[in-house]
């Protein structure tokens, strides 16, 4: 019987399995994959992997991004460059990404994730590309990679990081394009929306793993998810609580749970103040310091 890395939960059904919640999670992911599948098709009849690859050894050394995301003080923040979504339709005009992603840099983000798929989302390339030049902070390419070819557009166009969806990859797959990230030096947020996709990311190799709190069945965000699954997995991989978090007092509360980063994009996009909201979901998610300040009058 395999065992479970995942605190208080036995070994479950062999990832894959049917009946497992992957089987039928797949509704609107499918109809998102199958854009994304045609979409890189497309680009790679333009610009050839070999093409990919030789930019991608020009991309500069990528950021260590486990230990951007942990450490510190308390929780990091993922903030999000997120024109639209498909549960919210259009959020922002955003018409220069560089400069939100300057003002999250400037409230002490962590990292910066660009969605790049464009018919759902309304992201591209060139987003990334303008997020690349203007920070220093990581990059994560948001997008749902399903090949190869899609790690090598990201680290040619500057990503420091990629999601790899558990949903949409069969496990020796996802084993795969963890095993690729991480040798061409891009470090994958891989995302689990239960405790058996958690137990499957784990399994596959990621060192940093998302817990999603929005159903892509329903697309109901449902902040228990992240309560449930976030603490079980094991605390030498960096967890990062997605969705949901609309300001600081849910931020706290991805803290106590344990995140080690909240991913954070409506509430930054349309609330308008992106610099102080940032600012604010770190001062919400940092810990107590273990030796308080001398009282002011002594
Ligand atoms: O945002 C959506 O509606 C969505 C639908 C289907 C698949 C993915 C989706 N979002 C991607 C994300 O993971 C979020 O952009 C990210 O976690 C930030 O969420 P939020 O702060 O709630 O905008």
């Amino acid at each position: 019987m395999t065992r479970s890395r995942l605190a208080g939960r036995p070994a479950g059904p062999a990832p894959g399995h049917p009946g497992t919640r992957e089987e039928t999670v797949m509704n609107v992911l499918d109809g998102i994959v199958a854009w994304a599948r045609a979409g890189l098709e497309a680009r790679r009849r333009e610009v050839p992997e070999a093409v990919l690859r030789d930019r991608a050894s020009a991309a500069g050394t990528p950021v260590d991004c486990a230990a951007a995301l942990r450490g510190g003080d308390g929780t990091r923040v993922i903030a999000e460059v997120k024109r639209a979504s498909p549960s919210r339709g259009p959020l922002a005009e955003i018409a220069d990404p560089a400069a939100l992603a300057g003002e999250y840099e400037a409230g002490g983000t962590a990292a910066v994730s660009v969605l790049t798929e464009r018919h759902h989302f309304g992201g591209c390339l060139d987003d990334l590309d303008a997020v690349r030049a203007r920070v220093g902070v990581p990059v994560l390419r948001k997008d749902f990679v399903i090949d190869a070819y899609q790690l090598w557009e990201a680290r040619a166009h500057g990503a420091d990081m990629a999601l790899l969806i558990v949903a949409a990859l069969e496990q020796p797959h996802l084993a795969d394009l963890v095993a690729l990230a991480v040798d061409i030096g891009l470090t994958p947020l891989v995302e689990a929306h239960d405790e058996a996709e958690a137990e499957r990311a784990v399994a596959a190799g990621a060192t940093v793993v998302g817990v999603n709190a929005r159903d892509l069945r329903t697309l109901e965000v449902d902040t228990e998810t992240v309560a449930r699954v976030l603490p079980r997995i094991p605390r030498d991989v960096v967890r990062v609580a997605e969705s949901g978090v609309r300001g600081p007092e849910c931020a706290a509360r991805y803290a106590a749970l344990g995140a080690d980063a909240v991913l954070v994009g409506e509430a930054l996009v349309t609330g308008g103040r992106p610099r102080a909201a940032v600012a604010e979901l770190l001062a919400a998610g940092r810990r107590p310091s273990v030796t308080p300040p001398p009282p002011a009058w002594r």
